[in-house]
């Protein structure tokens, strides 16, 4: 889905050129679940911006959903295929509710009345939005500004997902219930890049990406990371109480395919 080789971006700063992305390969296949995270200002929401052709790499080689995205046709094609959805849920709608949010997306889709109908009602109801698609969209919470960005997404049947920091602005209720609507996405197909800087939503994730300073320093599976990189301590993440509690685990010889992430993982060890 996602082909990365060497991919650079600088950005102008008056006369200098001040370099976000250094260098950067990733392949995300079609259909995995992969977490991005780093500390602020590291380059990830410029490098998933690159993905969906919002930004234009300096250098390297950069494909998404199978089209260069060296070629400026193919950025506005891509954008068909992988969908951002954004921290500020303020910040990504156009209609005033959402039904015409949705319809506004699809109006270039050259649908009829009848299935462009059908295919908002699908989608409000993917995300649990039905009884909100006549609301004025001044009056939904955050989380449901969230869903309906999501919706967006669906409606034009996009086959990869990137959210960007979604439930910083959420409250807990919020933040699980987009989770949960990304992971039955997921588990449907949708391809999902979770970019976070929380601990528990890492673990959630099979597979993580950490950046620092416009480089990839770890890409690969979430209990390693954890538990034999030594990132991060070294990073100063605090550790979550599941890891804190798999560490003592570890010191007593389980194995590390058995030491828990999350909550859930505890309860099951215990
Ligand atoms: N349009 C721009 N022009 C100049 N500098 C920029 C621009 N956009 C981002 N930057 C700078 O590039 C660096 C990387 O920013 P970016 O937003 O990609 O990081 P981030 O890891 O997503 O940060 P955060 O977690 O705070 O959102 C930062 O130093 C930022 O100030």
């Amino acid at each position: 889905m996602i082909r990365a080789e060497q991919l650079t971006l600088s950005y102008r700063d008056g006369q200098r050129r001040l370099p976000v992305l250094k260098g950067i390969s990733i392949h995300i296949n079609r259909g995995e679940w992969v977490a991005l995270t780093g500390a602020n200002g590291c380059g990830k929401s410029s490098l998933i911006r690159t993905f969906n052709g919002l930004k234009i790499p300096t250098g390297g080689s950069l494909s998404a959903a199978g089209l260069d995205l060296r070629s400026p046709g193919n950025r506005t094609a891509v954008k068909q295929h992988i969908q951002l959805v954004f921290q500020n849920p303020e910040a990504q709608t156009i209609g005033s509710t959402p039904f015409e949010d949705i319809a506004f997306g699809l109006e270039n889709r050259g649908l009829s009345r009848e299935a462009m109908l059908a295919q908002i009602e699908k989608v409000l109801h993917q995300v649990g939005l039905t009884h909100k698609a006549e609301a004025d969209v001044a009056t939904l919470s955050g989380g449901e500004r969230q869903r309906l960005a999501v919706a967006c997404c669906l409606a034009l049947e996009t086959e990869m997902i990137i959210f960007d920091e979604v439930t910083s602005m959420l409250d807990p209720a919020g933040r699980r219930d987009i989770l949960e609507l990304a992971r039955k996405l997921w588990e449907q197909g949708t391809t999902v890049l979770w970019v976070t800087q929380r601990m528990e939503e890492l673990a959630e994730s099979p597979r993580v990406a950490v950046m620092s300073q416009g480089k990839i320093l770890y890409d690969g599976d979430t209990r390693t990371l954890f538990y034999s990189s030594g990132l991060p301590d070294a990073l100063g993440w605090p550790s979550a109480p599941a890891v804190r509690i798999g560490q003592l685990l570890q010191a007593k010889g389980w194995p590390l395919h058995s030491l828990p992430l999350t909550e859930k993982d505890l309860e099951a060890v215990l």
